[in-house]
């Protein structure tokens, strides 16, 4: 049964979920990191929020974690290249949290334009300030949007029923999306100078930061207000703290800091600032949400391999995931059967490419290629998976390329993976037999069928007489038991192939022997 620990404040319903569902689960919040690391290796699963931080030292001695779950939408607290490096796959769940965070920027635009928590504060104080308080209507300001996502868009529709004029800037935001949501699109500077507030929604990257800077506030109009409910770095915080003493900058909402938990920050002494702790997705409504759709991914991908909401890996839905598994299997196997190959003669990989035809090629063909290049990875990268295959290749310049092809297959399905060396071009393919066992039908374009086996040995030699008897011989010396015996060959005394699965993994010295027979071009131990 997969483990899984929770190590944030995550609503009950996500421990009710995962055992419901057959996932054991932990739930031990407020660890430090070395508690953290120290029981990581336990679990199968890590459930967090944003107070557990996934660091590259935390991943280290996670040696069985195949999945964090975040339970709201930024994941700045994991270190994705080191989870991808180790196969560990990153999901969080976009949409859960994403109406109550736009409301929370909603409520922190009226809060700013009627100074509600200053006004709150001096009236409990028996004050009654009531020409202290002069505020601003909302009806016919300009709203800028930065980041038209999920909730970037969520926000400009509520503030389109306030009957504001929405301008955004998000550089991924299609004209149609904007049409549709119905803001102005519009460049930076242009929304810069024109909004009266300014709010933002996009992740923290090298793009964002700052993104609110010392420039930006100069340039944007007297008495503009900002809003930063998406995350801290995005504004220049000292920049701010100036321009609001300054007054140019009329107010400022802030549910995240550059540095968090925030203790301490000149912008706390300032009365046109609102602040509150990361509360953005903190809603009941918001935080069930989160807390069930992660449980159900987790334990979708712990149980079935179905993946939603992946950062690293390409989705499977729970729907596919029976269906793909055992092309999965043929695409791992396939890619491992050329992988095995490719390392046996210490050449370095080029390109690859996996083409797929008939049924194959009606499929969601990005997990299998996923499933090959963790094949072929393997024998070069202990613990290369379906997560880290892809960027393995990537990052050693290997080419990767997919072919699908809806020409007509001579059987069912058809999977081919061609692998380009220095040297040459190897190329293998397989089937599934009977729906769904995988089996080998060609081997650099020469027929033959077999099924993978635990333990095979691949040899090319020359199609002439003499080789079969001597090699079945050296086999049979060796005490080796022969279960099955494949041949093919490209034309009548030409190049041929010999594929035997045998009952135990092949020594050096049979191998040695079955090279140094006469007719025998290579011969390379296989496992499966
Ligand atoms: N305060 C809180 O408690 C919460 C904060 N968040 C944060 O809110 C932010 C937005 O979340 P979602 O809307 O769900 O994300 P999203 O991914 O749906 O939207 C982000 C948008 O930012 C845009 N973007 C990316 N780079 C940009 C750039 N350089 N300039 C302008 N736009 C850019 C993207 O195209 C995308 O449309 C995230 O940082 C998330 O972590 C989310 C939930 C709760
Ligand atoms: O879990 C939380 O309270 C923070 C939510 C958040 O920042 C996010 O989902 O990105």
């Amino acid at each position: 049964m997969p483990k899984v620990l929770i190590s944030d404040k995550l609503s009950p319903a996500a421990v009710e979920i995962f055992r419901a569902r057959g996932v054991e689960v932990d739930v031990k919040t407020g660890l430090s990191a070395a508690d953290l690391r120290a029981i990581i290796g336990e679990y199968d699963g890590l459930a967090i929020r944003s107070a557990t931080k996934v660091t590259k030292e935390v991943l280290e001695t996670a040696t069985n974690l195949k999945v964090v779950g975040r339970a709201g939408i930024g994941v700045d607290n994991v270190d994705i290249k080191s989870a991808t490096a180790r196969g560990v796959v990153v999901m969080n769940t976009p949409n859960g949290n994403a109406i109550t965070t736009a409301e929370h920027a909603i409520a922190m635009m009226f809060a700013l334009a009627r100074q509600i928590p200053e006004a709150s504060a001096s009236t409990k104080a028996g004050k009654w300030e009531k020409n202290r308080f002069m505020g601003v209507e909302l009806t016919g300001k300009v709203l800028g949007v930065i980041g038209c996502g999920n909730i970037g868009s969520i926000v400009a529709d509520r503030a389109i029923g306030l009957k504001m004029r929405v301008v955004a800037y998000d550089p991924y935001l299609t004209d149609k999306r904007a049409r549709d949501i119905g803001v102005e699109k519009i460049e930076l500077a242009d929304l810069i100078a024109r909004a009266d507030i300014i709010t933002l929604h996009t992740p923290l990257t090298d793009q964002t930061r700052n993104i609110i800077s010392r420039d930006a506030l100069a340039r944007a109009k007297k008495g503009v207000r900002i809003i930063n409910c998406a995350r801290g770095g995005l504004v220049d915080e000292a920049a701010l703290a100036e321009a609001l003493k300054s007054g140019h900058v009329a107010g400022a909402a802030l549910d995240v800091f550059e540095v968090e938990p925030a203790k301490e920050s000149p912008l706390f002494a300032l009365e046109n600032v609102v602040c509150t702790p990361h509360l953005g997705a903190s809603t009941t409504e918001a935080q069930e949400n989160v807390a069930l759709q992660i449980a159900e991914q987790m334990s979708d991908f712990l149980l079935t391999g179905a993946v939603s909401n992946a950062i690293n890996m390409p989705s499977v839905s729970a729907e596919d995931a029976p269906r793909l598994k055992p092309y999965m299997e043929l695409c791992r196997s396939l890619g491992a059967f050329a992988g095995q190959l490719t390392t046996a003669q210490h050449s370095a990989i080029k390109a690859v490419t996996i083409e797929y035809e008939g049924a194959a090629a009606g499929l969601n063909t990005k997990p299998l290629t996923a499933a090959a290049l963790a094949g072929l990875m393997g024998p070069m990268m202990e613990g290369a998976n379906m997560v880290n295959a892809p960027v393995l290749a990537h990052d050693r310049g290997i080419e990767v390329s997919e072919t699908i092809h809806d020409r007509p297959s001579e059987y069912q399905t058809l999977v081919r993976i061609s692998v380009v060396t220095d040297t040459q071009t190897r190329g293998v393919a397989g089937t599934l037999f009977a729906g769904s066992r995988p089996r080998i039908v060609e081997i650099k374009g020469i027929p033959v069928e077999a099924d993978f086996a635990r333990h095979m040995l691949y040899v090319t030699n020359q199609d002439k007489p003499g080789f079969i008897g001597r090699f079945g011989a050296v086999l049979s010396e060796a005490g080796i038991n022969i279960a099955t015996f494949h041949l093919g060959r490209a034309e009548a005394g030409g190049d041929a192939i010999c594929l035997v699965s045998i009952d135990e993994e092949p020594s050096e010295e049979v191998l040695k022997a079955v090279r140094a027979l006469p007719l025998v071009v290579q011969a390379a131990p296989l496992s499966f």
